[in-house]
């Protein structure tokens, strides 16, 4: 009865406005906080049939994330449930780097590439210190704010509420992103996941394409996909062998793979400095034990030889969107409270397409305007973190795994003679 009562409390503080998208978990709403005239984004998450809410422990880990307080992480200002869904009040911000990638009118210099990873670094080994991982980590959840902040949002989400679903088509992105030990299915991972992830963020800064973007015929594959991911990445830095990564041959779904000597790193990265490069190298070691931390690529020289990354304010970015004011509102008018809008966007996988440029083009589908939530991925959750989570609350299962059977196994050796004899 208490939290009933609490819950709407909370609830009336919050006027909701229109809704900025849908992700993996739930609707994201623009909303002023009445209490400060504070413009925020609240995520709607869906908690399924629990009729008890929130469990303490997960409460206890929500309180966690709100102390998670840094110039480069999105604050959590609010946590309530209402209504069966867990409301999550976040600070507002303006764009994303993903927006920045792609927006063609925008020029990135080596200063501005560097600031942008810059502060994703420091942003990760804020969260790392504290034990707690991204484990998502991709341009659009780098948000950007109206002084050229950049801010790492949905920290600690994917283990409070499971790894994303990849069968979400918006997930299918996710993969490119995604560490060698993790597509190996490793149960037992850390902090250089994101540290993968974000090396995967500083090449697609420097060659404004997803690096290991995977064609969507293949990304949309059951069961084949992590395989031909791990093939896209060997033909990039050459096969893992054992001597680089002595763990490799143990990781549950190991297969061996056909030989590829590497590229030099210098032919896909063009434009990249020699201390980019170097860095870049490091933040891609195969072995997770020997991968740079955050920490560490954060006191690389890269960071303090010229040119010195730009400040935060003078970065380019796109022209922001409107922000509401508490005063664009009349009060006597009550809440807004608007209803998930029948359409929003929703990436297809039939109907999404890239242009030339590698660019992702995300196509409106009609749909009911219904959160959905992801299954979750616990078993692949970290161990060594040391918060935990009940996962029973929500549902959560781990999803069946896709077993590695000869038909593909013949499929991976077809798809890596082909890419090898055709390098991109
Ligand atoms: N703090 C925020 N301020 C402003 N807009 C936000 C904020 N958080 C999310 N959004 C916007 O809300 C929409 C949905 O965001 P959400 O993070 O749920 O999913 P996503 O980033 O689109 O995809 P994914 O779930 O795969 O990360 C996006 O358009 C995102 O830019």
């Amino acid at each position: 009865m208490a939290e009933v009562d609490l819950s709407k409390k909370v609830a009336d503080r919050y006027l909701k406005r229109e809704v900025l998208g849908e992700g993996t978990y739930g609707v994201v709403y623009k909303a002023i906080d009445t209490k400060t005239g504070q413009t925020v984004a609240i995520k709607k998450i869906r908690l399924g049939k629990q009729k008890e809410g929130v469990n303490f422990t997960a409460l206890r880990e929500i309180k966690l994330l709100k102390e998670l307080k840094s110039p480069n992480i999105i604050e959590l200002i609010d946590a309530f449930p209402h209504k069966g869904n867990l409301h999550l009040v976040f600070e507002f911000m303006e764009t994303d780097l993903e927006t920045v990638i792609r927006n063609t009118n925008i020029f990135l210099s080596p200063a501005d590439i560097k600031s942008y990873m810059q502060m994703t670094l420091k942003g990760l080994a804020f969260c790392h210190k504290k034990w707690v991982l991204h484990r998502d980590m991709k341009p659009n959840n780098l948000l950007i704010g109206p002084n050229g902040q950049l801010k790492l949002a949905d920290f600690g989400l994917a283990r409070l509420f499971g790894s994303p679903d990849r069968k979400f088509t918006h997930q299918v992105f996710a993969r490119w992103y995604r560490a060698p030990e993790l597509l190996f299915g490793a149960k037992q991972y850390g902090a250089g996941v994101d540290v993968w992830a974000a090396g995967c963020i500083f090449a697609e800064l420097l060659n404004r394409r997803p690096f290991l973007q995977m064609e969507m015929n293949l990304t949309l594959q059951e069961g084949t996909s992590d395989i031909d991911q791990l093939g896209k990445i060997f033909a990039a830095f050459g096969t893992a062998t054992s001597s680089q990564w002595p763990d490799l041959a143990y990781l549950p779904d190991y297969v061996e793979y056909q030989f590829v000597a590497a590229p030099p790193l210098r032919s896909l990265f063009p434009t990249a400095s020699d201390d980019a490069l170097d860095l870049l190298s490091k933040m891609f070691t195969y072995d997770p034990k020997a991968r740079i931390t955050a920490q560490q690529a954060l006191e690389h020289r890269y960071f303090s030889s010229a040119p010195l990354p730009t400040d935060p304010d003078k970065l380019p970015r796109p022209s922001a969107k409107r922000v509401s004011r508490l005063s664009d509102f009349n009060p006597q008018e009550g809440p807004t409270v608007l209803s998930p809008p029948r359409k929003s966007r929703r990436v297809m996988p039939e109907r999404e397409g890239f242009d030339g440029n590698g660019r992702r083009v995300d196509k409106v589908e009609e749909h009911a305007g219904e959160e959905k939530h992801g299954d979750g991925d616990i078993a692949g959750r970290n161990d060594q973190v040391p918060m935990s989570v009940d996962f029973s609350i929500f549902a959560s299962r781990p999803p069946t795994r896709p077993t590695i059977n000869s038909a593909d196994r013949s499929h991976l050796k077809r798809k890596l003679d082909l890419e090898f004899q055709h390098p991109e």
